[in-house]
């Protein structure tokens, strides 16, 4: 056997403990696996006292992580501690430079910085490693990076937050707040350390800005991503989808177009038997199409210690066993600089929820405006009881109490759904911005 791989671990909450927990119990196996043992020599976190529930005192303490990325006697520099600048990029970058191997789960930093950051890699000829960094435990950049090496791939989608997935699954099926959700998401360890991150999107935009970067050889582009989130999504929504044979879920989907790539993360209603509906919890799925593979999908789970563990745990492995792959799959030099394509007008159905004053006229004049846009109803329903809006409805009067009402379009452009809602708001009868979530048949 060789020597130690020595390791310094950046971050020591729900992922950092869990990496050095499967470190130590599954020390003898890995070392046979790589021909060498791996060794964490040095830690660092923001506070020193912390119970973590491990023990660290063999460990050399660091308070500074630029100082640990540094050191002398590290091979590896292992990243935990998150965001995409201050100490997490600090540290990278220098770690990179004094010819550090990093291994990072670190999205946020790779979706603002992951060309210049394997540049600099490709560079000073050492890894950077990311497999923990998109959907937890599932191995989906080596499957695209590597395994899928040989075909064009024309789409990438999925759900790719735990935490979104999580919030949406319970409040479908134990009927609780979306308020409610987050916190227990929150305690399980789903979550972003600022989790708007989660429930406004940016995190599945990350992460599909590095499937896409994988899938089409091109440079890592999250800024100009199309981002919508779940904050507005209400148990009425959830309910009234559940009775329509749907399921909410938030999707990112990168495919190639004739114009360019278009790249979107919006809430989207898929039948309910559909494969992507029955993902629940923290799972999360990717789907990849490819010419020479035809389509398929990796499910597994998305978020969490144990599972992220798994990944950053085998990145580090690879390190050992001396494996070198071009961070994104290939030279950076290589990579085709990112062309948005016009994010096309989505042809498909929508749902549509209006709070509506009820009153005599009102849903002729709503379903007026529709046909006047070409949109034709699948189904327009009177939900009964409590409106989604109490603040709307006591502002009313007794003959004008709001009821949310449900529209279902036949396929439809996105254009003329806009267009139609615009109208309607203009004739005074909804007294809360309407909600529109599109449909996909996927
Ligand atoms: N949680 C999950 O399921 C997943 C997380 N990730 C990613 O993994 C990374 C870590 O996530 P997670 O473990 O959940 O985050 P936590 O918030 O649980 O842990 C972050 C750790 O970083 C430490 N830290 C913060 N600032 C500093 C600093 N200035 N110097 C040294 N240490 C610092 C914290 O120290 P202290 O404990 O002392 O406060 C803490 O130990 C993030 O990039 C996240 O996006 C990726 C996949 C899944
Ligand atoms: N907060 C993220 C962690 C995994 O990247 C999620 O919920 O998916």
């Amino acid at each position: 056997m060789g020597d130690p791989l020595k390791l310094g671990l950046a971050g020591l909450g729900t992922v950092g403990v869990s990496v050095l927990k499967r470190l130590g119990m599954m020390e003898n196996e890995l070392a046979m696996k790589a021909g060498r043992a791996t060794r964490v020599d040095a830690i660092t976190a923001r506070s020193r006292n912390k119970d973590r529930g491990v023990d660290l005192s063999s460990y050399r303490w660091f308070d500074d992580p630029v100082a640990l990325a540094k050191d002398a006697d590290i091979d590896v520099f292992v990243e935990l501690i998150g965001g995409d600048s201050g100490p997490a990029e600090e540290a990278v970058r220098a770690a990179i430079i004094a010819g550090k191997h990093v291994v990072t789960a670190n999205k946020a930093l790779l979706a603002k910085h992951g060309n210049e950051l394997a540049r600099l890699a490709e560079e000073n000829n050492v890894s950077i490693n990311f497999e923990a960094a998109v959907a937890g435990g599932i191995p989906v950049i080596k499957t695209i990076r590597e395994g899928l090496s040989s075909n064009q791939i024309t789409r990438v989608y999925g759900i790719l937050n735990g935490t979104c997935n999580y919030i949406l699954t319970r409040m479908e099926d134990d009927g609780l707040t979306f308020a409610e959700c987050l916190e227990d998401a929150q305690r399980l360890g789903y979550a972003e350390a600022d989790p708007t991150f989660d429930v406004e999107g940016n995190d599945t935009a990350h992460k599909l800005a590095i499937l896409t970067s994988l899938a089409f050889g091109t440079e890592i582009e999250a800024d100009s991503i199309f981002l919508e989130g779940i904050t507005t999504i209400t148990k009425a929504d959830i309910a009234a989808a559940d009775e329509l044979g749907y399921r909410i879920k938030l999707l990112g989907v990168s495919q190639k177009t004739d114009t360019g790539i278009e790249q979107r993360v919006h809430p989207t209603m898929v039948p309910k038997t559909s494969e992507i509906a029955q993902i629940s919890g923290v799972t999360n799925a990717v789907a990849i199409d490819g010419d020479a593979v035809g389509s398929i999908t990796l499910a597994g789970p998305g978020a969490g210690g144990d599972a992220t563990a798994s990944a950053v745990v085998a990145d580090i492995i690879d390190i050992a066993r001396g494996l070198f792959i071009n961070p994104l799959g290939r030279p950076v030099g290589e990579l085709q600089p990112y062309v948005r394509a016009k994010m096309r007008a989505h042809e498909g159905g929508y749902y549509i929820r209006l709070t509506v004053n009820d009153r005599p006229g009102a849903f002729a004049s709503i379903a007026q405006r529709m046909a006047e846009r070409d949109i034709s109803l699948e189904s327009i329903v009177q939900r009964k009881g409590r409106s989604h809006r109490e603040e709307a409805r006591s502002s009313a009067s007794r003959q004008e109490k709001p009821q949310d009402v449900v529209l279902l379009t036949y396929e439809t452009t996105e254009e003329a759904v806009r267009k139609a809602l615009q109208a309607i708001k203009k004739d005074g009868h909804i007294v809360a911005s309407p909600q529109m979530i599109r449909i996909e048949r996927l």
